[in-house]
């Protein structure tokens, strides 16, 4: 084994992030809530973002006070009148999870007197513990504190994700899929699943593993089932796993490359929830073609979905070339593209060829 700390806090620390965004969620759906910013990418962010981002943060300097962490947000521009409504989400949360599970361990674990989380200095400090530039030396956390904000949006899928990249390789990852339940996929849903959906976790050489998040309020241990993607001969049994958004991968591409491999069955969802269903096997190929070469995937978008399906026996690699994704090289990745399969490197390949060849016919 190993990295038993780091798992318990990882987990523990998604855990009460996946409690707090889908609260947060149903509170955005109820009201048409106006607490979303617009970044300078254009994409939005909402205060569930930075709540999840604190507490995740908090965490892992609390136990870990030494490790960098990569994590999407910054503080920068944030009013004090909206920070201070983040940490009033920090604040009600704490005392709506510690009601609804008195006694849980979640919260022995995410705060110290070195790291409290009391004021508005301190929800800023911590947020922008996670601005590091990333690299190939040392204990990276790489944090996604929603992931398809988008689809949080829409009220549909989002994730919470977290892992370790140590030395450029990614050991451990996360998953909190608050909003999900398989029953809605082809899958079975766990007893427990309904209160906040599921986690998903991974650390290399230790397998994939999921249990329903309400579980891991009270034995971290006990609930966990270990699961593995589907091994399939071909690739028309194949079911696609896509994003929902049209502008982040090339739907259009996506189709021809199906209609070669003889896909017939397409999942479309937010978030890395992709990577949790290509690892339960209720998905097999996630296609996600640049919809412009300039594109540079951020690492927080595929980090810990890498080892989750890496784990569950999957592989994982670029759009254009078929070469594994480097985390050490800072805050992006440097390849085309992402493609997740539940392999075997053969079918993997076939896959890439396609994918390979669709992409290099752009050009001319
Ligand atoms: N033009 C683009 N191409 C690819 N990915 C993009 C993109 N613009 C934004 N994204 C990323 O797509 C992620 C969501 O992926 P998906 O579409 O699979 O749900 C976003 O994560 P956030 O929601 O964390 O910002 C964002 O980082
Ligand atoms: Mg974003
Ligand atoms: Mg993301
Ligand atoms: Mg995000």
């Amino acid at each position: 084994m190993g990295y038993e700390k780091e798992l318990f806090v990882a987990t523990q620390a998604v855990l009460k992030a996946s409690f707090l965004t889908l609260r947060i969620q149903s509170k955005v759906i109820a009201h048409r809530d106006t607490s979303t910013i617009t970044k300078s990418d254009k994409s939005p962010v909402t205060i569930g973002d930075y709540a999840a981002q604190s507490i995740i943060i908090n965490a892992i300097k609390a136990n870990f006070p030494e490790d960098k962490i990569v994590g999407e947000e910054t503080s920068e521009g944030l009013e004090d009148a909206f920070v201070s409504e983040i940490l009033n989400e920090i604040r009600e949360n704490d005392q709506v999870f510690e009601n609804e599970y008195p006694g849980q361990q979640a919260s022995r674990v995410l705060a110290n007197e070195i790291f409290p989380l009391k004021t508005i200095r301190d929800v800023r400090t911590v947020i922008d513990f996670g601005d590091y530039e990333g690299g190939d030396k040392g204990r990276v956390w790489c944090l996604d504190p929603i992931d398809g904000t988008k689809g949080f949006l829409r009220g549909e899928q989002f994730a919470v994700c977290l892992a370790l990249i140590v030395d450029g390789a990614t050991q451990l990852g996360v998953i909190g899929c608050p909003n999900l339940s398989l029953g809605q996929y082809g899958g079975e849903d766990l007893p427990g699943y309904e209160r906040f959906g599921y986690v998903f976790r991974a650390a290399r050489g230790q397998g994939t593993s999921f249990a329903p998040a309400a579980s891991l309020t009270t034995a971290a241990e006990a609930h966990w089932t270990r699961i593995h993607a589907r091994k399939l001969d071909s690739t028309n049994e194949m079911v696609s796993l896509e994003g929902a958004e049209r502008s982040h991968s090339s739907h259009e591409e996506q189709s021809v490359i199906k209609n070669r491999l003889g896909i017939r069955k397409s999942l479309h969802l937010d978030s890395q929830v992709k990577y949790c269903m290509l690892a339960l096997g209720l998905g097999d190929v996630y296609l996600r073609l640049p919809v412009r070469m300039d594109y540079q995937e951020k690492i927080w978008d595929h980090a810990a979905g890498n080892v989750i399906v890496e784990e569950a026996g999957g592989v994982h690699s670029d759009s254009l070339d078929n070469v594994p994704l480097n985390f050490g090289r800072g805050r992006t990745l440097h390849t085309k593209g992402v493609i997740a399969s539940s392999g075997p490197p053969e079918l993997h390949r076939l896959i890439l060829s396609a994918s390979g060849e669709v992409l290099r016919s752009r050009d001319r």
